[in-house]
């Protein structure tokens, strides 16, 4: 058993440094607090996924701090963060019993490990059948981008902040997959579901069509127990007896129908607030994250014009046909790993020990708050040479075709049990969503953004990092 462990995760660990301190910055009671705060002041317009970088180079691939009465470890190296990804031992996301007090343990992202599975395993098999992922998603995606390409083309005359139109864009992706309509992206209410899904701490405090599920078009009177019988609200009844149960129209009524099958008196995960939280972290994980890569992509090609005319060559006649043609796409595959890895949108992959473990040869506890430190992968050197320049050529070969880098196994969307459920929308919202960007419009910097773009490039700190607000000029191409 121990030899299969080992030549899949390496060597056993040194018992001499096992019993060894996972070496950090800080101070006895107080950890990581002054020691950060002392280099934020110096470091302005730094951030703190920079800073894990400096503590690599001074404690090496493994480090760990304390705040307040967590124990923090942080993994830099390749190998070890690949580790904490796909082992047993790590898989569950963070949970500190702040997180308990408020209640954040339904859901998928944060939910206990029972509780986890089931709700996973429900949303992969519900999610599939609405196409999730498969290319009859495609028509809600290009649905989707032909309002995108509107909205900005009513806006050519002035620079557009960019974030705001892509936030529209995606989350009315998950609004057709979860509630079944998409929402104007002038209507106040849509609006107000954009901000809460950034807030994404209190999401499922605050997310407030999910509070109110809004009625299936089909919702008819029902001979059975219907939803409503059980729960208050806006709902309207739901026939359940419908033959046409295994093909649900939207998240929302499949889960619906479900609740209805569960025993009321024994416990069970099919309750109202498992799912708020299933449908918040839809929002919070399959939003702001395709929103802020397609923000980052468009901030790169208005900066490199080359990289730009060749995104476009490679897609300006292709039309609707994309999805069907991506696998001969290799400058802009190559360019999307690029943006992905130049911006690392999660930087750190927070994970959890759920026994007594160890990582790089330290001694892990069980319950520590494990970070697979996806940035100082983005940055390691020997997979990536010239890590801080922007170039999708790196992952062309001498012919140009695209080719794959075993750098980015796991390090844009995780990996393992625990690894994204999204991954493949993300990667068709992105396309389609690019290619209706280059395909209508020259993306261009103001003059006014120019002096800022380094700034603007450093982002912002957060769970996804993004870049600091900017707006870009969309001029519309002459068509031919
Ligand atoms: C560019 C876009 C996206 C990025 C970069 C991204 C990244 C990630 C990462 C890093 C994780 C943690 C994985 C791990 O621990 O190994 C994750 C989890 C998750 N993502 Fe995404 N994601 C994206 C889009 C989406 C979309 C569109 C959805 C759709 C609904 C989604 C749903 C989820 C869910 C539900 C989880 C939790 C999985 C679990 O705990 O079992 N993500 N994502």
């Amino acid at each position: 058993m121990n030899f299969i462990k080992d030549s899949i995760f390496g060597r056993p660990d040194e018992p001499e440094k096992l019993k060894k301190k996972i070496p950090g910055p800080g101070v006895p009671i107080l950890g990581d607090l002054p020691t950060a705060t002392k280099w934020t002041l110096a470091n302005p317009g730094k951030l703190p996924m920079h800073r894990t970088l400096e503590l690599h180079g001074q404690f090496g691939p493994v480090y760990s701090f304390g705040v307040g009465s967590a124990t923090f470890v942080i993994v830099g190296d390749p190998a070890m963060f690949r580790q904490v990804l796909t082992h047993e031992d790590f898989q569950e996301h963070i949970n500190l019993p702040f997180l308990k007090t408020f209640g954040a343990r339904k859901g998928i992202f944060m939910a206990d490990y029972e509780r986890w599975k089931v709700h996973r395993r429900f949303s992969h098999r519900i999610l599939r059948d609405l196409g999730f992922g498969k290319i009859q998603m495609q028509d809600n995606i290009l649905r989707e981008a032909t309002h995108l390409v509107d909205d900005l083309r009513s806006r050519c005359s002035e620079p557009v902040e960019t974030r705001a139109a892509m936030s529209c864009a995606v989350s009315n992706v998950i609004n057709q997959l979860v509630f079944g309509k998409r929402f104007d992206y002038s209507e106040p209410e849509f609006a107000r579901q954009l901000d809460s899904a950034r807030m994404v701490t209190n999401i499922s405090l605050t997310l407030v069509p999910c509070r109110a599920p809004p009625a299936s078009p089909r919702a008819t009177p029902s001979s059975r127990p219907s939803a409503s019988a059980r729960s208050p609200g806006t709902r309207r009844s739901l026939d359940f007896n419908n033959n046409e149960a295994d093909q649900p129209e939207d998240f929302i009524t499949a889960f619906l129908r479900e609740q209805v099958h569960q025993d009321p008196d024994s416990e069970h995960y099919f309750t109202d607030d498992d799912l708020c939280d299933i449908v918040a972290d839809f929002f919070v994980a399959g939003t702001d994250t395709t929103a802020v890569a397609l923000t980052w992509a468009a901030l790169l090609l208005a900066k490199h014009q080359d990289v730009q005319d060749k995104v476009r060559a490679e897609l300006f006649y292709l039309g609707d046909t994309i999805l069907e043609k991506q696998a001969g796409l290799h400058y802009t595959r190559a360019f999307w790993d690029e943006v992905l890895r130049f911006c690392m949108l999660v930087p750190l992959n927070m994970r959890h020990s759920v026994r007594e473990t160890s990582v790089g040869g330290y001694r892990i506890p069980a319950d520590t708050v494990v970070g697979a430190n996806a940035y100082a992968v983005s940055r390691n050197a020997e997979l990536f040479p010239e890590p801080e320049t922007f170039r999708p050529a790196r992952f062309l070969d001498a012919e140009g075709c695209y080719c794959r880098s075993p750098g980015m196994d796991g390090l844009v969307f995780g990996a393992g049990k625990r690894g994204c459920m999204g991954e493949s929308l993300a990667r068709m919202e992105m396309l389609v969503f690019l290619a209706s960007l280059v395909q209508n419009f020259q993306l261009e910097l103001p003059e006014k953004e120019r002096p800022r773009f380094s700034e603007i490039f450093i982002g912002e700190d957060g769970a996804v990092h993004q870049p600091k607000q900017h707006r870009i000029l969309f001029t519309e191409l002459p068509r031919d």
